[in-house]
């Protein structure tokens, strides 16, 4: 075909000669190269996905910020780059493409790495290597921990933690508890919840939840083991699903009916949050009352399983939801739908509401299930195709950090500190908000030189927490505290 006669769609949508759009790709490039030599900071964000958009906006506020947008799905980095200037979409899938991921991360001034979390050891070597800093948004694994020594060697900075939650719950903590100390309080107790949900009007459906982040990420959480202080006992939750039923229900903001369940290992925190006197310390997730039922039965139909699934793999011969669930309870897939509804019903316990959720996730008929790694990756697939937001329709999260004080008179204070965010609908989530502000925030920290301590580090302090707790006001981010006097 002459080139004349290809086309590409644009990010935009728009149908463009294919030479054309060569043609402004190598501006971009030529124009990406002279802002280098011009003092103009470059800056590799990896990932495009839920979370990335507001890191973008952010930075390219600032004329002197280049940003490369790199992701798997070329597609997708071009959607967000379009969208503001200085941007360049860069296809790259760091599992099979780890000499360009080197040769990215070479050339640029900072990485931020808004990848599935387990790419980030991998990351940070690169950055260890080319001598970069770095920024996530994601938990200090113990993976990342592990290169501790050689993030000082190199005298780079890693930023972690720098989301949601985590991120704004352990500024609005440390602000908190520093403070408290100040005056010469002591901490008694910890209660922290957080939770990425629909807006109640969007909350129509079993899971009463729509995904605002990676749907992989999410189902995984729900099998996770969680250890917490309560009363001065550590309480321990196996993983593997234990913890769906370990919920509560929560009335801290009696118009919504939310629940609760423990996220990780929240002892963890002792030492960080320098709260070695507290009885209580709890962190947790927040969902509208009916998701840990709901998600139960997925549990028990053994659907929340990352081990690779062979059988899965392949699009030319889908198998069947019924199939496939059929051979988690080792049932012939030819069983009558009867015995097979009947099988299902024994396996999530005689629920009628559970029989009800998986009816209308359309898993107990012949719909395919979507090609995948595997059946916890399939059904991801499967519920983000069913749980997205519709346009116009906003995600809200709810952040609740409650801290138990004891003052030098003797008497008890709870504070209440709470941050509730809508999403704008045709904009940005409340959840790439909290998450991308925070995460962009610190890394003009970083490139600014206002955080410059080198090794890993997390946002517990107060050079980092104060001038980034303020940023996020000024993005519209409204913290709320009240108090509770007890005698
Ligand atoms: N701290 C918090 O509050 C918080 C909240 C939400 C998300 N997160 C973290 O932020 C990160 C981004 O979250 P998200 O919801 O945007 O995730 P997402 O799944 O929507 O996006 C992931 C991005 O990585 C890309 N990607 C996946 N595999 C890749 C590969 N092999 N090579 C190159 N690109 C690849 C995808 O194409 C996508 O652009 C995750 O690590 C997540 O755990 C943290
Ligand atoms: N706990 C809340 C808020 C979600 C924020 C997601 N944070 C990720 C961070 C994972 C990482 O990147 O290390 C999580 O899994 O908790 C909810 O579930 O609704």
């Amino acid at each position: 075909m002459p080139l004349f006669l290809q086309a590409v769609i644009t990010s935009n949508g728009v149908l463009t000669p294919k030479f054309e759009y060569i043609e402004k790709l190598r501006e971009r490039r030529e124009k990406a190269q002279i802002m280098q030599k011009s003092g103009v900071k470059r800056v590799l964000l990896l990932g495009s996905g839920y979370v990335s958009g507001p890191v973008v906006e952010y930075l390219t506020r600032d004329k002197k910020i280049q940003v490369t947008v790199a992701s798997a799905l070329l597609r997708q980095a071009e959607v967000l780059a379009a969208k503001y200037p200085n941007t360049i979409p860069v296809t790259l899938d760091v599992s099979s493409q780890e000499a360009r991921l080197d040769s990215l991360v070479q050339d640029h001034d900072l990485v931020i790495s808004m990848l599935p979390y387990s790419f980030h050891p991998m990351v940070a070597k690169h950055c260890i290597k080319r001598k970069v800093n770095m920024v996530t948004a994601s938990y200090l694994s113990p993976a990342m921990k592990e290169l501790q020594s050689s993030v000082e060697q190199a005298g780079i900075t890693i930023v972690n933690e720098m989301g949601l939650d985590p991120g704004i719950d352990h500024m609005l903590a440390m602000k908190c508890i520093d403070q408290a100390k100040a005056g010469g309080c002591t901490v008694e107790s910890y209660i922290s919840f957080c939770g990425g949900l629909p807006a109640p009007e969007c909350s129509d459906n079993p899971l009463r939840y729509k995904f605002s982040w990676s749907p992989y990420g999410v189902l995984l959480n729900t099998i996770s083991p969680a250890v917490f202080l309560k009363d001065n006992q550590v309480v321990n939750i196996p993983a593997g699903g234990s913890l769906m039923d370990s919920t509560l229900s929560l009335d801290f903001f009696p118009g919504f009916n939310l629940e609760g369940f423990p996220n990780r290992d929240s002892t963890k925190y002792i030492e960080p949050y320098g709260i070695q006197t507290a009885h209580t310390l709890i962190r947790g997730t927040l969902r509208y009352q009916g998701f840990s039922k709901a998600m139960s039965s997925f549990i028990k139909l053994g659907l929340i399983n990352n081990e690779p699934c062979p059988t899965l793999q392949t699009s030319s011969s889908p198998v069947s939801w019924k199939a496939l669930l059929c051979k988690q309870m080792g049932l012939s897939s030819s069983i009558p739908q009867e015995a097979f509804q009947e099988a299902v019903y024994e396996r999530v316990g005689r629920d009628d509401d559970k029989m009800e959720s998986l009816r209308w996730f359309e898993m107990l008929s012949d719909e395919p299930v979507p090609p995948a790694d595997s059946v916890l990756a399939a059904l991801a697939k499967h519920l983000e195709a069913k749980l997205s937001f519709d346009k116009g329709e906003q995600d809200m999260i709810i952040l609740r950090n409650d801290v138990g004080l004891r003052h030098p008179s003797g008497e008890l204070e709870t504070k209440h500190i709470s941050l509730v965010v809508y999403g704008d609908p045709g904009g940005f989530s409340a959840m790439a908000k909290t998450v991308g502000y925070p995460a962009a925030i610190a890394a003009r920290m970083v490139l600014d030189g206002e955080i410059s301590t080198k090794g890993l580090v997390v946002p517990m302090t107060q050079d980092i927490y104060g001038p980034a707790l303020e940023r996020l006001q000024r993005e519209g981010l409204h913290f709320m505290s009240k108090s509770t006097f007890h005698k």
